[in-house]
């Protein structure tokens, strides 16, 4: 990912597992990556590698049996790496800000234990509130949390309808989102509400005020759902799979609707989803995930064009290609993802993977490999050593002149 743009957020060697009566559950498994300012970032992969648990643990909404076991969120992580002199404080280290990870004196918190706070923003922090959070630190049920899901952070989910409530009309719904950010009595809030449903593009939106959630179509509700969620006006927006749920005009609306957003106030994007399509759309800079764990990760035009890894090859092979000259047929991902409570040994892709190395790809987890301008992928052909040292002949092992072993 590219360095040199201001990040906002970043993912630390996030761990979230699910602790079942059948065993753990690493939905997520040491994700690392960041959301630079005003930029779109597009999580990607197949169902159930761990995408929403992802954006679900960036903003603690994980629920029990799930929590964040490890790792950091970091908000506004620019003033960690800021030379001394330029804003950050003087002490070596994450100054002020305390860690998610228990140190070895100190049991992990379990599922009912309060987790230790990172610095909250404050009205009295002489960063403005733009200091580096822990958000993983935080009690994902505190006040401190809240308030930044609130006024900072703001996530859209796949099924507007069920996330709107049935029982109230939009204005209620609209004017509440409201009143929770900023002083507005009643009528202000309606016509901040109105403006609101205009600028998602609801036609007529006094008359929408007045509807409830069923009597508006599923696009409707995912603008309302959007207006709520811009109502705070916030740095980042995380959308979960946002179109999914909606036919392929109304998705091409939506996603249109959220990049004109995105141009307009600056903000920037976590985009979830399984179509490479929308992430062509979208994206600046790419996540694939696979079985909880980051695959391969870079800027759009790079994914798309020389992919790395053989997962995102698969991917990327797997959709079909339009235009006039296109001749290939798409060919689906050989097998399936395994079940996530038998993760394969090694490399969790390599019993699908046509480049696994046998005796290496099945015993080895992959190193994460930075080949440069941002982009990594985590996959041992790119580490050539590890490779020659798994393929060289075993001493005492023949080999005859063409090659061959005897
Ligand atoms: N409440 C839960 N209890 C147990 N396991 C869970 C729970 N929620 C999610 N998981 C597991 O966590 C893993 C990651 O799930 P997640 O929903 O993040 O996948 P995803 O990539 O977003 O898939 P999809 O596109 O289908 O939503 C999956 O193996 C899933 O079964």
């Amino acid at each position: 990912m590219a360095s040199i743009q201001e990040p906002l957020l970043r993912v630390e060697d996030l761990k979230t597992h699910f602790f079942l009566d059948e065993g753990v559950v690493r939905a997520v498994d040491g994700v690392t990556f960041t959301v630079p300012r005003g930029k779109t970032v597009c999580v990607v992969g197949e169902s159930g590698c761990g995408k929403s648990i992802t954006a679900r643990s960036v903003l603690g909404l994980v629920e029990s049996p799930g929590r964040v076991v490890s790792g950091h969120v970091w908000w506004n992580p620019a003033r960690l790496d800021a030379p001394a002199g330029a804003g950050a404080p003087a002490e070596a280290g994450p100054p002020a800000v305390r860690s998610a990870v228990p140190s070895a004196a100190e049991p992990a918190a379990g599922p009912t234990t309060r987790r230790r706070r990172g610095r909250p923003p404050r009205d009295d922090d002489p960063s403005g509130g733009s200091g580096p959070v822990d958000l993983a630190a935080l009690d994902s049920r505190g006040e401190d949390l809240r308030r930044i899901r609130g006024n900072d952070i703001s996530m859209v989910f796949q099924e507007p309808m069920a996330s709107l409530s049935p029982m109230y009309t939009v204005a209620h719904q609209l004017t509440q989102a409201i009143r929770v950010h900023e002083r507005a009595d009643r009528q202000e809030a309606f016509e901040r509400g109105v403006s609101l449903l205009s600028r998602v593009g609801i036609p007529r939106p006094e008359q929408r005020m007045d509807s409830y959630p069923f009597q508006l179509s599923g696009g409707m509700c995912q603008r309302v759902m959007i207006a709520i969620a811009i109502a705070c006006g916030p740095s980042l927006l995380i959308a979960d799979e946002p179109t999914t749920a909606l036919d392929v005009t109304t998705q091409a609306r939506i996603i249109d609707l959220l990049r004109d957003l995105q141009r307009a106030t600056g903000m920037s994007m976590l985009f979830i989803t399984h179509d490479l399509g929308v992430v062509a759309e979208v994206a600046d800079e790419v996540v694939v995930m696979y079985l909880g764990t980051v695959v391969e990760q870079g800027g759009v035009d790079e994914i798309f064009h020389d992919p790395k890894h053989p997962y995102t090859r698969a991917l990327l092979a797997s959709i079909p290609t339009m235009g006039a000259g296109a001749r290939r047929r798409p060919t689906s991902i050989r097998g399936q993802v395994p079940h996530p409570l038998r993760r394969p040994k090694g490399c969790p892709f390599h019993p699908r993977c046509d480049s696994a190395i046998p005796g290496l790809c099945d015993t080895v987890a992959p190193p994460t490999v930075d080949l440069g301008d941002g982009r990594r992928a985590r996959c041992v052909l790119y580490d050539p050593k590890l490779v020659a040292e798994h393929t060289r002949p075993a001493p005492g092992d023949r080999t005859s002149d063409d090659g061959s072993q005897p």
